[in-house]
């Protein structure tokens, strides 16, 4: 069994919006809703830890109400950084085994979350082959300073699976460095411990930006809606 860690806390500057974008609406419906009931959906997820930004429980518990989530949350308040938001979850997970994911990936499916799970290796990420190419740079100087095989990189998504242990010892690590993550993937390799790739879809996109709004709202149109 898991307890889902559901990263809503961080308050969507680039987005540009008056208010946290997982609350913003994309069909009349807020983004955190599609992660929240594809998750509430899922049987081997037990418990919900859900993070808010300061400021914000009342707002994300109205969402709560609203929809009828069905699966126990337990809310935190958000982190300084989403390392730090992570950390500050881990002890209020119950399962012994975790999925992370994160609100801004309202096109998660259950297929997504049922793949981690059929898994049997402990420590699992999606991720996707990159379409493009990365470059190193300096962006101090604006200067090329190598290449990469893109075929040795990967694109990391959420959600991932973790045995909680594992990822204990690793943010314990982590901290110890004084190195800050931006996902969690990485984090657990980085420790030591072995962490595996599944296919995830490009379908599973990150809202960061006013563009990504507009694409998640035109993949999320219901069916039979026009193609382009
Ligand atoms: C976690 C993540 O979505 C992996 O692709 C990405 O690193 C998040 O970036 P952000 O800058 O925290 O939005």
């Amino acid at each position: 069994m898991y307890s889902l860690i559901l990263l809503n806390g961080g308050i969507g500057e680039r987005v540009g919006a008056h208010q946290p974008k997982q609350l913003l609406k994309l069909r009349g419906i807020p983004i955190l809703v599609y992660a929240l009931v594809q998750a509430d959906r899922i049987d081997q997820i037990t418990q919900i830890v859900l993070n808010y930004p300061s400021g914000w429980r009342d707002a994300v518990e109205e969402v709560l109400d609203d929809y009828a989530i069905g699966t126990p949350v337990t809310l935190v308040e958000a982190g300084d950084s989403r390392h730090a938001s992570v950390a500050a979850m881990l002890p209020h997970c119950t399962e012994t085994d975790v999925i992370l994911h994160e609100a801004a990936r309202p096109l998660v499916t259950r297929e997504d979350f049922e793949g981690l799970i059929a898994d049997e290796r402990p420590n699992v990420a999606l991720m996707s082959p990159i379409p493009f190419t990365v470059a190193p740079v300096d962006p101090e100087t604006h200067e090329v300073t190598g290449s990469l095989d893109r075929s040795r990189l990967r694109n990391v998504q959420l959600p991932q699976k973790f045995a909680l242990a594992d990822l204990v010892a690793a943010h314990e690590i982590a901290a110890r460095s004084g190195r800050i993550y931006t996902e969690d993937a990485t984090l657990v390799a980085d420790s030591g411990r072995p962490v595996h790739f599944i296919e995830g879809s490009d379908m599973n996109l990150k809202v960061t930006t006013p563009t990504d709004l507009r694409m998640a709202a035109f993949l999320l149109r219901p069916q039979g809606d026009a193609d382009v």
